[in-house]
Order: C-alpha cells, then structure tokens, then sequence
C-alpha cells in the first residue's frame, strides 16, 4: 500500500496542503514551501515504480527539458524512505474541463481560434523540441488569470521517433479539443435527436469542416504546424 501524506506532513520542505489527484501512476499533492508558494508534488506509485522504473520518470525528463511559461517548471524530484517523485511549479488558474463542465460557459468563434492559435504555439514549441504530448484535452489544460494557457500533464509524452511516437496524435487532439469548445454552444433541436457525427451535428461553415476533419486524417492531412496555422489564420478572417 502506498503512502499517503497528510495535510501537515513534509516532503523536502514542502508541506503538504491537500491530494488533488490519484490515477494509475501516482498520487498528486498540492503543497507550500514556507513563504507560502504553492508547487504540485507528484509521488509515483510503487508498483509503477517497480514495473517502468523509466517511464515513469518521462514526464519529469521531458518537463525538465522545457523551459517555458506554457509549461509548468520541474522543480526537483525527491526520493524518501517509501516515496519517489518529483515535484512542480503550480499553475493558476481554471482547466477546460471546470469551464466546460462546471462553469458551462460558452466559447465565441472568436474565443475558439484565439485558443486554437494559443493550442498552436505550445505544439510547435513541443514539436520543435521533438516531443509528443499525446493528451491534449481539457483537462490538462489550465487557462492563467492573464488568458494564458498551460499544458499539464506529461505523463503520455515522448520523444518523437516518427515509428510509434508521431506528432500527428497532437493534430488529432487539438481537433478533438477543439470540438468540445463547438459543442458548448450547441443546443439539439429536439429532444429525440437522432445520432449524427459532430460534422453534421454543430453548426460549421465549410472551412472549419474541413479544417478540423483534416486535423484528425480525415480528409486529408497536415504535413507540418506551419500549414495548420495557414488555414486558421484564414478560417478566422472570415468572422
Ligand atoms: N502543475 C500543475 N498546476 C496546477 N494543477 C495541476 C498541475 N499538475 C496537475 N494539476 C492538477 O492536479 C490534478 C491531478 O493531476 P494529473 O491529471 O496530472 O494526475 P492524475 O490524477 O493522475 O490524472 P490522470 O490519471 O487523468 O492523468 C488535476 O486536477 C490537475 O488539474
């Protein structure tokens, strides 16, 4: 049985506020050094440990290895008597999935492209750096007081190696998130709908079919970021 900290208790100098999350890999913390800065601390379940003892070390390789404001900073990791892990800069703010969910707000065309542009520029810095992140979705990505965006998260990342690790995923997820942000504007118009795909369902204009459907492969396909960002920059001047 892993550990489980409690408020009050310390790992290297941090103390311990709250759990914020537990999966498969690990158990997430939200704690505090003593001037009060908040960091996250993941601790890395034993038994993953024990099984990928490299795997599940990637996320804190590839986070170390971006230095970047859309990126939380890898602080440390730390290694107890029980416990490994490593622990981050924390991130303000609401994810996608509190506004969508919680919130029910509704994104203007104008907010979707100013996001799909934001969602843009954080690939082709994670692009350029040969890495995949391979979960861009609503919950991993957290929107700053300033309208900044952060991705979180890099527990699927890897390094790209154009056999099994493929930048395309990314293209893939951004459509997909990109949906999500369509259909909080969508109201069906009867009850009994009956089941349509999303390219039917939401109320797009020819480019954006396009667009998105090319994203994810499906009718054609991006070579490279500089195209997709072509094609928004069109697809936004047209509202
Ligand atoms: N750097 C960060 N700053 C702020 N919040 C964070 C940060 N990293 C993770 N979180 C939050 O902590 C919670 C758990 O994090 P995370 O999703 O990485 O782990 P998890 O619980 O194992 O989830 P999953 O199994 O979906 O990957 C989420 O609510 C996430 O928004």
């Amino acid at each position: 049985m892993d550990k489980h900290y409690e408020r009050g208790e310390q790992i290297n100098n941090y103390t311990i506020i709250k759990i914020i999350g537990e999966g498969r890999y690990g158990i997430v913390y939200l704690a505090q050094d003593k001037d009060l800065n908040k960091v996250v601390i993941k601790q890395l379940k034993e038994d993953m440990l024990e099984k990928y003892p490299k795997k599940v070390f990637y996320e804190a390789n590839i986070m170390q290895n971006l230095n970047n404001p859309q990126f939380p900073k890898l602080i440390s990791t730390f290694k107890n008597n029980n416990t490994q892990g490593y622990i981050m800069e924390y991130i303000e703010g609401n994810n996608f999935e509190d506004l969508v969910v919680r919130h029910e707000y509704e994104f203007s065309r104008k907010e979707i492209y100013t996001i799909a542009n934001q969602l843009i520029s954080i690939m082709k810095i994670l692009h350029e750096n040969n890495i995949v992140h391979r979960d861009i979705r609503l919950p991993n990505v957290i929107v700053r007081k300033n309208g900044e965006l952060v991705l979180i998260d890099f527990g699927l990342a890897r390094y790209i190696d154009n056999k099994r690790y493929l930048k395309e995923i990314d293209y893939w997820y951004l459509s997909d998130f990109l949906i999500h942000l369509y259909y909080t504007s969508y109201y069906p118009e009867s009850e009994i709908d009956e089941e349509k795909p999303w390219f039917e369902e939401l109320d797009l204009n020819q480019y954006e079919r396009t667009f998105l459907k090319k994203l994810m492969g499906m009718d054609g396909e991006y070579n490279n970021i500089e195209e997709i960002e072509n094609d928004l920059k069109i697809i936004s001047s047209l509202i």
